[in-house]
């Protein structure tokens, strides 16, 4: 089959869907509904009838794609309960079983044996567009949430990400763009099975990999220089080399390294601040250890940093407040690895010089080493918390900052109930992965969930009403700032880290405009007209530009 057919035909029936090549993404319509109210009672009803996530996400995915002012009315609606059956952690699972649960088309996906011909594809999809892309986002599946390699799969988040920037951010679902770029996979289930409509083949090396992003950073904000391109779920060397290649080069930034430690340093402030307050601990002093030394959890310190370096330290004495472990126990100098240079590259920055020859393996011996007052984890191990260490934390501190933040909830740390048990009520709790409120000794208890979508709708909706020619590192920055400056006296005399759910809309509007001006500040705006505004002014410049479904 040609590729103009491919990119301007229907598309193609399940059988051989892609052939490897592009597909025209089915574009969201919007028609008038006849009876709004009655259709939204019916979806809910609908997916009341059905017990399984899974089911829930797939059905919400045909009324996405066949009418979307429905189905963003009813993420609007109740985003409490929407946002775990199409973000995380059911996507997760729709990732996972993408090939079996695939009914048609949901975006762009890009095959690496097209590499030479790239140009041509996109150019000939960019030719059937009414209008400009304003936010791409795109994965190579390699490391979905914490699930692995995922290969095509990756498609579902996306589009899931893409899901909360219209619910979350405002942005105009016809200005959203799902990409996968299917480079093969390692994941041998998906290679012997028969229903897999990703490449067959071994993943391709990160060399091969980086000239392919190349045609496609470059193609891409050729053809769209104002969209925003969003690197999701990129295993850590790639996520970490094309973040450092692109960042200075192309509108871009990578959601898990710098999303992510964007709000996890808010969600930081606020719970120092707060077991501070209880401790009369100096906020300089607080210390962290880390379980997981990948790309996240290497972008989660380097980002919280800033809150010792806004508390006084020098860059070196910030550093020092993080201790990371990763598979093979903390990461000394002393390291075998570390002593041949075998250590992954993005791993250096946290090594400790000061540990004096001794080896830490566990956790359990690194907390008794280190006495933290702030445990994170981001190690994709299920119930790596465990009850002794948790206690131990309890002992230790009269708030014990515990941050469980793998994805989904199937590759949490610690589950909301056991860290409130453990800790008889002490903890402060933010997990990335949602938890229903407990009602623990009377009290009703709600779990903060530090997940990006708290930030990367406003980071994206900045950087394009900025019409910034970069995603600087303040920019990032300004948007944790941002986010922990969001809580209402409200949510903060009940005890939340983060603002509530259903104001996420105000939220990413304010998100937003710290970014605009981190722009400016910078000197990478080019939105002359937002120059100099108040801040009331510009969130309410923010918030008018929202879009919002007719429903
Ligand atoms: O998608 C999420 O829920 C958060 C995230 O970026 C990840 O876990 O990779
Ligand atoms: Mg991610």
């Amino acid at each position: 089959m040609a590729i103009q057919d491919l990119v301007n035909g229907v598309p193609t029936p399940p059988e051989t869907p892609f052939e490897g090549k592009v597909v025209k993404p089915v574009h969201y319509s919007t028609y008038p509904s006849p009876l709004p109210a009655q259709q939204l009672a019916r979806l809910k009803a609908h997916l009341n009838s059905l017990e399984n996530p899974l089911l829930k996400h797939m059905h919400l995915s045909r009324i996405r794609r066949s009418d979307p002012d429905l189905f963003f009315a009813a993420l609007k609606d109740d985003l409490n309960q929407m946002a775990p059956l199409v973000y995380t952690p059911t996507v997760g699972e729709a990732c996972q079983k993408y090939s079996h649960i695939y009914t048609g088309p949901e975006g762009l996906y890009l095959s690496i044996d097209d590499k030479d011909r790239l140009p041509e594809i996109l150019q000939a999809y960019a030719a059937t567009l009414s209008r400009i892309p304003q936010i791409v986002v795109v994965t190579d599946g390699s490391r979905i949430l914490g699930l692995g390699d995922l290969g095509i799969g990756g498609m579902g988040i996306s589009v899931g990400k893409l899901n909360l920037y219209v619910a979350g951010g405002g942005i105009d679902p016809n200005g959203t763009l799902p990409v996968v770029l299917d480079m093969g996979t390692n994941n041998q289930t998906l290679l012997d099975d028969p229903l897999y409509i990703g490449l067959k083949r071994p993943r391709a090396s990160l060399a091969e990999a980086e000239s392919f992003m190349d045609t496609f950073m470059d193609t891409v904000s050729t053809l769209f220089p104002t969209t925003v391109i969003q690197h999701e779920d990129f295993y850590s060397e790639a996520a970490f080399l094309f973040l450092e290649k692109y960042q200075k080069k192309y509108r871009m930034f990578n959601d898990d390294i710098q999303g992510t430690g964007a709000v996890i340093l808010a969600g930081f402030l606020a719970a120092a601040r707060k077991a501070s307050a209880l401790s009369g601990l100096p906020l300089k002093d607080h210390k962290v250890v880390f379980l997981g030394g990948g790309s996240a959890a290497v972008g989660v310190a380097k980002e919280m940093m800033n809150f010792f370096l806004m508390e006084g330290l020098s860059e070196q004495e910030a550093k020092e407040r993080f201790w990371l472990i990763d598979t093979k126990g903390l990461i000394t100098s002393t390291r075998t690895d570390v002593v041949t240079d075998k250590i992954a590259g993005h791993k250096k920055y946290f090594i400790r010089y000061d540990t004096e020859g001794k080896e830490y393996k566990t956790l359990s011996d690194v907390i008794e080493y280190v006495k933290p007052t702030a445990l994170v984890g981001l190690s994709t191990t299920f119930g790596a918390f465990e009850q002794p260490v948790v206690r131990r934390m309890a002992e230790l501190n009269k708030a014990p900052i515990i941050f469980p933040l793998s994805n989904p909830t199937s590759k949490c740390e610690l589950a909301f109930s056991d860290a409130l048990e453990w800790t008889n009520g002490k903890v402060l709790f933010a997990s990335g992965s949602p938890y229903s409120p407990i009602v623990y000794q009377g009290k009703l208890r709600e779990a903060a969930q530090g997940n990006n979508f708290l930030v990367f709708p406003g980071i994206g909706f900045g950087a394009l009403m900025a019409g910034a020619k970069h995603v600087t590192d303040g920019m990032i920055t300004a948007s944790a700032i941002a986010l922990s400056e969001a809580m209402t006296p409200d949510e903060e005399s009940d005890e939340l880290l983060y603002p509530r759910l259903d104001r996420i809309r105000e939220v990413s509007a304010r998100v937003a405009a710290g970014v605009v001006l981190a722009a400016q500040k910078e000197g990478v705006d080019t939105t002359e007209r937002l120059r100099g505004m108040s801040w009331d002014k510009l969130v309410q410049e923010m918030l008018d530009s929202q879009w919002h479904a007719r429903c």
